[in-house]
Parts: structure tokens; C-alpha cells; sequence
């Protein structure tokens, strides 16, 4: 388990985290979401040594996590960390990058785990290719494979899948946090994307002004957002009668007591987006046809 104590930290003066906890167990799956500039990559900074905390304590298991003043090599060996500017060996292969620091004294088991680890991440077919030759989302898969390869037990991931089109990140993140699961590794991923939370996270942990503001279940904060920050984390949102309502829950009916003029339609693929104003305030829904300015609407809340 691990286990943040109290911590503290600031760059010189500017306080960035004050006083955080928190748990993260075996196998379990934490995601750190926050505005820009909130802390996400810090805290995983912390967690694995990289800065010597103000105050606080963290540990995996019975071990103490300690920053560069007790470590010459900062890192411990069951943690990885995949930072957003991965770091690879540009000039070998991708299969070399992510074979660099397993053994060679079984060469077959060694091509094996490469085999499987470039099946997770999707780049069976750049096996032999240069590091230097790949696109940014193909480094970024490059650098989980190998953060994975020798099976950490806790891996930290700062916005994984920030280089990867849409084309590949479904199925990679479903490919990667599956794997991850199936070897009971813990993993900490900091990120802005809610499709890297909702579908696979065990808790989220939102951090806001220097503390956590939130650490509870998605489906606990989905459901009842507390503030604008997580629901706008989610979705587009309203706030009526001083409850969040998703634009998806605010529905076109023959008649209410809500009554509303469409501002405009954005195209959104399975449905249109529309902007409307209901007494003053600026109102989205959805809709399954594209709605024209100035047309009246009645709404309804459906939960
Ligand atoms: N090495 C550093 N020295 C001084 N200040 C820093 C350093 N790294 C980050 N900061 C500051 O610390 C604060 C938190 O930065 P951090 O990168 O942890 O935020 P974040 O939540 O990960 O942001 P983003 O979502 O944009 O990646 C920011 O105000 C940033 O400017």
C-alpha cells in the first residue's frame, strides 16, 4: 500500500501542496485530476522521490519514499514513473528501448516479454524501427512499454496518452489499464481526460488550491458533483435551481415551467449541443435535431 502522510511541498516559496494524505492500494487504480497548474505532476514528482518534501512522509509497503537528499539514484526499483517528456534511447530500436533493462541471460524469455509488452502498447509493427523515427504518440507508447517491463508494482503515469491520436487511445488505454489490472500493479495517472477516468478508475483524487478538494469513487462524484470544477470535469453542465444538471439530462418536452430560447447548435456526431438562454442565463442541452436561433423551447429535467 501507499501511503501519503501529511505531505507538503513548494518550488523555493510558492507553496504548490499543503497537507495532503491519501491511500493508494495494491492493484488499485487513482486518478489525480486538477486545473493546469493545480500540482497533478508535482504530487507524482513526490511520490517518487524526484524532490525532498517540506513536511510529510510517504512509503509503499513499510519502505519510506525519500527525495534526492537520501538517494543518489532517484526512483525506487518496484516504482515507475512515465513523465511527459518520456526519455528514450533515440538511436536503437524500439524493441531495445523497451528491452533495455531486462535481462539478457534468457534471450528467449527476454524477445518473449518484448513480444507481449509490444502488444499491449501497440507497436508490434515498429518492433525494429529507430526511436528517433517515430512520431511523438509512437515515443509515448515506446516509453509505457518499457515502463512496464520489468513489472513494477506502483507505476505513476503524468497524462499518458497526451501524444496519442484518437484512432489508437481507445483501445490502448482499454489495452494498457486492462494489463495493468491483470498484474495487480497500482497506478497513479494524472490527467484532464475524463474517458481515462470514468471507464477504469477505482477513486479520483482532485486537487485544488494546494489541498485535495475531493477523494471519492467517479461514479460518487459523477453523480453528485459538488462544485463546478468536477462537473465541468465531466461535462458540459447547468446549474438550475441550484442542482448540477448534465446537458444530457435536460431534455426538449411539448410543455414546462422552464422555457427557453436557442442561442445556437453545435454538431456533436449523435446528438447537437444547443446553447439557449433560460431566463438570462446560458443553458446547454442536447438534441437529436439541430434547433434554429430564437426558436422556444420548453426543457425538463430527467435524472
Ligand atoms: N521546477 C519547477 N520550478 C518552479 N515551479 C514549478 C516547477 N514545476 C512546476 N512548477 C509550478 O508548480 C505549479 C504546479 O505545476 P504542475 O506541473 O505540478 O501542475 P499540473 O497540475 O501538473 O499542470 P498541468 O495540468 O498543466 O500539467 C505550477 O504553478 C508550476 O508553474
Amino acid at each position: 500500500m501507499l501511503q501519503v502522510k501529511n505531505i507538503t511541498f513548494s518550488y523555493k516559496k510558492t507553496p504548490i501542496l499543503k497537507d495532503l494524505s491519501f491511500k493508494v492500494i495494491a492493484g488499485e487504480h487513482v486518478s489525480i485530476i486538477g486545473e493546469s497548474g493545480s500540482g497533478k505532476s508535482t504530487l507524482l514528482k513526490l511520490l517518487y522521490g524526484t524532490y525532498d518534501l517540506n513536511d510529510g512522509q510517504i512509503f509503499w509497503k513499510d519502505e519510506e519514499i525519500l527525495g534526492p537528499k537520501y538517494n543518489l539514484v532517484i526512483g525506487p526499483e518496484y516504482m515507475k514513473y512515465v513523465a511527459q517528456e518520456f526519455d528514450l534511447m533515440p538511436f536503437i530500436t524500439v524493441s531495445e528501448n523497451i528491452g533495455a533493462f531486462l535481462s539478457n541471460f534468457y534471450p528467449k524469455e527476454k524477445q518473449n516479454r518484448i513480444d507481449e509488452l509490444l502488444e499491449v502498447v501497440e507497436l508490434k509493427a515498429f518492433k525494429n524501427i529507430l526511436v528517433k523515427e517515430l512520431s511523438g504518440g509512437q515515443k509515448q507508447r515506446v516509453a509505457l512499454a518499457r515502463a512496464i517491463a520489468k513489472q513494477p508494482e506502483i507505476i505513476l503515469l503524468d497524462e499518458p496518452f497526451s501524444h496519442i491520436d484518437n484512432f489508437k487511445k481507445q483501445s490502448l488505454r482499454r489495452s494498457l489499464f486492462k494489463y495493468l489490472k491483470e498484474k495487480n500493479i497500482a497506478c497513479i495517472v494524472a490527467t484532464h481526460d475524463k474517458d481515462d477516468v470514468l471507464p477504469f478508475s477505482n477513486r479520483m483524487i482532485v486537487l485544488h488550491a494546494t489541498s485535495i478538494m475531493e477523494n471519492d469513487t467517479p461514479q460518487q462524484l459523477y453523480k453528485t458533483p459538488q462544485n463546478k470544477l468536477i462537473a465541468s470535469f465531466f461535462d458540459e453542465f447547468n446549474i438550475i435551481n441550484d442542482d448540477f444538471v448534465y446537458a444530457h439530462q435536460l431534455k426538449v418536452v411539448d410543455k414546462s415551467d422552464l422555457k427557453a430560447s436557442v442561442i445556437q447548435s453545435y454538431f456533436k456526431g449523435y446528438c447537437y449541443l444547443i446553447e439557449a438562454n433560460l431566463n438570462g442565463d446560458a443553458v446547454f442541452f442536447e438534441s437529436a435535431i439541430e434547433l434554429k436561433q430564437n426558436q422556444k423551447v420548453y426543457l425538463s429535467i430527467s435524472k
